[in-house]
């Protein structure tokens, strides 16, 4: 691809996505420049992305054909009043900001400007990526078919109405956050059993990766996938039980809904 890529912060989030961007091959990495608060944080991306980390927003700003901003929420407004006289005309702005809509994003710059409101994840990393997208009117058929290419290369993209977006921190945004602490648990429980540490968490992850891919694979609906490892009488339907009792869909739906409550007041 021949537009360059920028990123205003380069932390969790904005690392996954480089390192998603990179991996994928889409551009060069001369084509890439971020910028970052601390020294420490520009010398840890350099060193592990061997792209240009900068203290300077501005030099960003006028580097960037597609810029994302991939500060905090708290940062945007500050950072958008520095580097909106800085921006190339045709920029494309990609906000992955839990909460900040596109007409927030727009009177924020006072003209018109091309808004891209994303929800990723940090699976981008590892090209398994998930994100959630939504545009503002004024990109092009060809910019969106850019755009698409840049939020497909590391993971799979999909574009919802603008309505749905504070819902999905909690279901994939967020939510690796809880897969992570069921993998600790499955592999805490391992141990617990007597299997060496290294080994469990690789039984465990491969085991949430497995049951992932039928559930993309087969479309099969998760209850009866669940439905065909409980053996009647067996094993599985125990642990089962012994979930429910302690409310293991409960807790994650209200889990989901304390997290889409906090997304939605993100944006201010
Ligand atoms: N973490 C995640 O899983 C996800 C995060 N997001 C969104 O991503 C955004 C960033 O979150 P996350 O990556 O977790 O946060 P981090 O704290 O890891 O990263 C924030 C980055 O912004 C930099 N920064 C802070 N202030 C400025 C500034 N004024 N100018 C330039 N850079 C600045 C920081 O620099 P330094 O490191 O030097 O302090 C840091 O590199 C948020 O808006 C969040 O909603 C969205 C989806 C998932
Ligand atoms: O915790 C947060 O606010 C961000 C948004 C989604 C994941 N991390």
């Amino acid at each position: 691809m021949e537009k360059t890529i920028g990123f205003i912060g380069c932390g969790n989030m904005a690392q996954a996505i480089l390192g998603g961007i990179l991996k994928a091959d889409i551009v060069d990495r001369s084509a890439v420049m971020t910028s970052a608060r601390t020294a420490a944080t520009r010398k840890e991306v350099e060193k592990k992305f061997q792209v240009e980390c900068t203290e300077d927003n501005l030099a960003v700003a006028g580097f960037s054909d597609v810029l994302f901003l991939s500060i905090k929420p708290d940062q945007y407004e500050k950072v958008i009043a520095e580097i909106k006289d800085e921006i190339k005309e045709d920029v494309i702005i990609v906000t992955i900001a839990a909460g900040i809509t596109l007409d927030w994003m727009e009177a924020r710059f006072g003209k018109a400007v091309k808004v891209v409101r994303t929800m990723p994840n940090t699976p981008s990393l590892v090209g398994e990526g998930m994100t959630a997208y939504c545009v503002n009117d004024r990109l092009t058929h060809k910019e969106l078919n850019e755009v698409y290419t840049i939020l497909g290369s590391f993971g799979k993209a999909e574009s919802v109405e603008e309505s749905l977006m504070d819902a999905i921190p909690a279901v994939s945004g967020s939510s690796p956050a809880y897969v992570f602490m069921f993998i600790e648990a499955l592999a805490d429980g391992a141990v617990l059993q007597g299997i060496p540490r290294k080994q469990a968490y690789k039984m465990a992850a491969q085991a949430v990766l497995g049951a992932a891919k039928m559930v993309l694979e087969t479309g099969t609906h998760p209850g009866e996938l669940k439905d065909a490892v409980c053996s009647p009488g067996g094993a599985t339907i125990e642990a089962v039980a012994a979930l429910e009792k302690n409310g293991f869909k409960g807790s994650i739906l209200a889990a989901m809904e304390a997290c889409g409550r906090k997304s939605t007041s993100l944006g201010g």
